[in-house]
């Protein structure tokens, strides 16, 4: 009696702790999920830009296996594999024979393991050697090449894989301006960059693995269980296997949101990796600002989120497997061992295969370690029972892994549906209202815009364009000049009043919203603006950017021919200062302000367009050296749209369109006057406008 209530105490302190363990896992998958959406909501905090993404996450709902994931895959696999003659299907059809190979090797292994055990407990020296030395020594190398063949295949298919996606993204991203559109005019993608480089290659990763942690468990559960019926019955088998589909269901029900948790984890790197970048490209200003300390404040701040969040999911991955191992496992091995022992003490189970009345003790041992025994030579298990499980287990945690994929699988496709969108010209963007302190999604779709653009040589016309700026803040309401060629503009007003604005809708980076651009073809306009862009390469490579040097020699200009490009703008000492036109350099750290701005003009000269727009680019330049440039400029053919303060530009021009940054401008012919009070507003045409607003309102 005090055994049974000793054994009921004991089986009701195991109740309670199950119980126990089951309630911690709920409380902290709630908890969890709770505070991994406000760390998604947190980390989107500090632009509007990041707080549409965490909209943008909250209206896609739950990332996990489901409807939305298939319809991803559905769009995501053809890239991955665009045929059936392709590598990467190549790749799959050898996978699938080293798979087959390696369940071949597994059942040869487990009828030769019980060989051995029967060759060793009945003494037989002649059967061990045979078996142990000879027959072994010589499987142990297709065992050793299906192994390392199926690493191989997996890691090429994610190679291929990979270099099929970010390929694809590649040539999206990077066809005509979409770069620029994505991180200006929409506000979906928040880290472009680590979604192109780490997300995609996770994503390949995981996929690689896929097919094989899912094709090859099925093949071993067919193969098993018809082996494993054979020797203990057909019941054996099926009760395995509905035990563990039962355990999935189980565990599918309890498992936190892992998938949603790698795409918050991954958002989280992004962010901290932007952090790090920023310091490297404003290096220098921050290091004349002193702002390391606040810096490593910024820094350490978004690092410390990556952790909190990752710690969380440690701790409920931890109690998570602690339910997963108790159901998957163990309580899997007890079930095992119950079936496997039945034919042994039932002899209404009996099998020929195992617990025949009739079976001396060897061959039953060779028959137990055949179905049962544990696994000793990684990774191939000399046991049906042992196949039988791993596989219906790794299905399991496949499964339950998937989630995890999910969330790859989510930014990926995110990535290209933003990718196809911007592309097409549709934007989405999250308006911020000051007045109503509120944030507003908005889709744009450029089809809708009701602007013009007529393509013509010789002259830039603008009638009644409004300026809009991509958050549709209105800068002018309708704009409207004419320059022929030959007739230099000057173009002044206040910082924000939206000059360069109007040379993002003459460049066709932003929309045109109404009105008629008259221009000619986007490979005769030139920008050169206040900082030039110094591309990675040679010296060479800096003046011609972006043409490659065949392209330039094709154009007719050798060597020669650019030096004479460098002396105009007084530079020719750069070439052996540096090492000569093929030196490779950092190019933004190794030139001065006044020397980039001088080779950005060098390139103006190379491309001589027919219209330049000059966006303050000769700040840093010496008076006399830009009046030689503009000079040449005119010599060469180059009509100049100019934006600068600089009285001293005035002679150099015909124009002056002026902005007063209320929404009014004035456009009209440059005077003499201008030269002492030159931008003075009022002697022309003013255009009367009300103060920026809203285009919708
Ligand atoms: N990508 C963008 N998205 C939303 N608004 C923008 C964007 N770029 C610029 N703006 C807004 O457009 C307005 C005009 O900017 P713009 O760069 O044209 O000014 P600017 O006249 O060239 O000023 P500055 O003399 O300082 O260079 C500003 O209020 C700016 O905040």
């Amino acid at each position: 009696m005090a055994h049974v209530l000793s054994l009921l105490k004991k089986k009701r302190s195991a109740s309670v702790l199950v119980i126990t363990l089951i309630y911690a896992l709920y409380k902290a998958k709630s908890h969890f999920q709770s505070q991994a959406g406000s760390n998604g909501t947190q980390a989107s905090s500090h632009s509007s830009r990041n707080a549409s993404n965490s909209t943008k996450r909250h209206k896609r709902g739950k990332v996990g296996v489901n409807s939305t994931f298939f319809k991803q895959m559905r769009e995501l696999l053809p890239i991955c594999i665009p045929g059936v003659f392709t590598k990467e299907a190549g790749l799959l059809a050898g996978l699938a024979t080293v798979l087959i190979a390696r369940t071949w090797l597994d059942i040869w292994f487990s009828a030769f393991n019980g060989s051995v055990v029967k060759a060793i407990v009945s003494r037989n020296k002649e059967q061990f050697i045979a078996k142990a030395i000879v027959e072994f020594g010589f499987m142990m190398w297709p065992m050793s090449i299906v192994n390392n063949s199926l690493k191989l295949t997996i890691s090429a298919l994610a190679l291929c894989f990979r270099e099929r996606l970010t390929k694809f993204a590649h040539n999206q991203y990077l066809d005509g301006i979409t770069f620029y559109k994505i991180s200006n005019l929409d506000n979906r993608l928040q880290n472009a960059d680590q979604l192109l480089t780490q997300d995609i290659d996770k994503f390949s990763e995981n996929l690689s693995h896929l097919y094989s942690d899912i094709a090859k468990p099925i093949v071993d559960i067919f193969l098993f269980a018809y082996k494993l019926g054979e020797a203990i019955g057909n019941e054996a088998p099926f009760a395995m296997i509905s035990y563990f589909v039962l355990s999935g269901v189980i565990l599918r029900s309890f498992s936190p949101p892992f998938g949603r948790y790698t795409a918050v984890e991954q958002k989280l790197e992004g962010d901290f990796r932007f952090t790090h970048s920023r310091i490297i490209t404003h290096s220098e200003e921050i290091a004349f600002y002193g702002g390391g300390e606040r810096e490593k404040e910024v820094v350490n701040n978004t690092f410390q989120k990556i952790v909190n969040h990752v710690r969380k999911v440690y701790t409920l991955r931890f109690l998570n497997g602690i339910f997963d191992s108790v159901l998957v496992k163990y309580c899997a091995t007890m079930t095992a061992y119950y079936l496997l022992a039945r034919p042994v003490f039932d002899p209404r189970y009996a099998t020929d295969n195992m617990g025949s009345i009739t079976d001396d003790p060897t061959k039953l041992m060779e028959d137990y370690s055949r179905n049962c025994m544990f696994k000793i030579y990684p990774p191939f298990s000399p046991s049906y029972l042992i196949n039988l499980s791993q596989a219906v287990g790794r299905l399991i945690l496949t499964g339950r892994d998937l989630t995890r994929f999910a969330g790859y699988t989510s930014r990926v496709a995110e990535l290209f549906e933003v990718l196809s969108d911007v592309s097409k010209g549709k934007y989405n963007r999250t308006m911020v209202s000051s007045e109503k302190e509120t944030t507003q999604s908005k889709v744009v779709d450029s089809k809708d815009m009701k602007g013009k653009v007529i393509i013509k040589d010789g002259v830039i016309v603008f009638d009644n364009v409004p300026i809009v700026t991509p958050n549709s803040d209105i800068l002018l309401k309708d704009l409207s000049f004419k320059v022929s060629t030959g007739m230099n503009c000057l173009i002044s007003g206040p910082n924000g009043c939206g000059k360069s604005s109007l040379f993002r809708i003459l460049g066709d980076l932003w929309p045109l919203f109404g009105g008629t651009v008259t221009k000619p073809a986007a490979s005769k306009l030139f920008y050169v603006p206040q900082k030039p862009y110094l591309a990675l390469g040679t010296f060479r490579d800096q003046v011609i950017y972006p043409d490659t040097a065949t392209q330039a020699k094709v154009r007719g200009f050798d060597d020669d021919e650019l030096m004479k490009l460098l002396d105009t703008v007084h530079l020719g000492y750069l070439v052996e200062r540096e090492g000569g036109w093929d030196a490779i350099q950092d190019w933004a750290d190794v030139l001065s302000g006044g020397e980039k701005q001088r080779v950005a003009m060098a390139r103006l000269f190379y491309h001589r367009p027919q219209f330049a727009i000059l966006d303050e680019c000769t700040s840093a330049v010496s008076v006399d050296i830009e009046a030689i440039m503009y000079e040449h400029a005119r010599k060469v053919g180059i009509t100049l749209f100019t934006v600068s303060h600089r009285t001293s530009l005035v002679r150099h021009h015909e124009y002056l369109l002026r902005f007063d940054g209320e929404g009014h401008y004035e456009f009209r012919e440059l005077d003499p006057e201008d030269i002492a009070t030159p931008f003075g507003f009022g002697h022309g045409k003013t255009r009367q406008q009300s103060p920026s607003k809203k285009l919708d309102q």
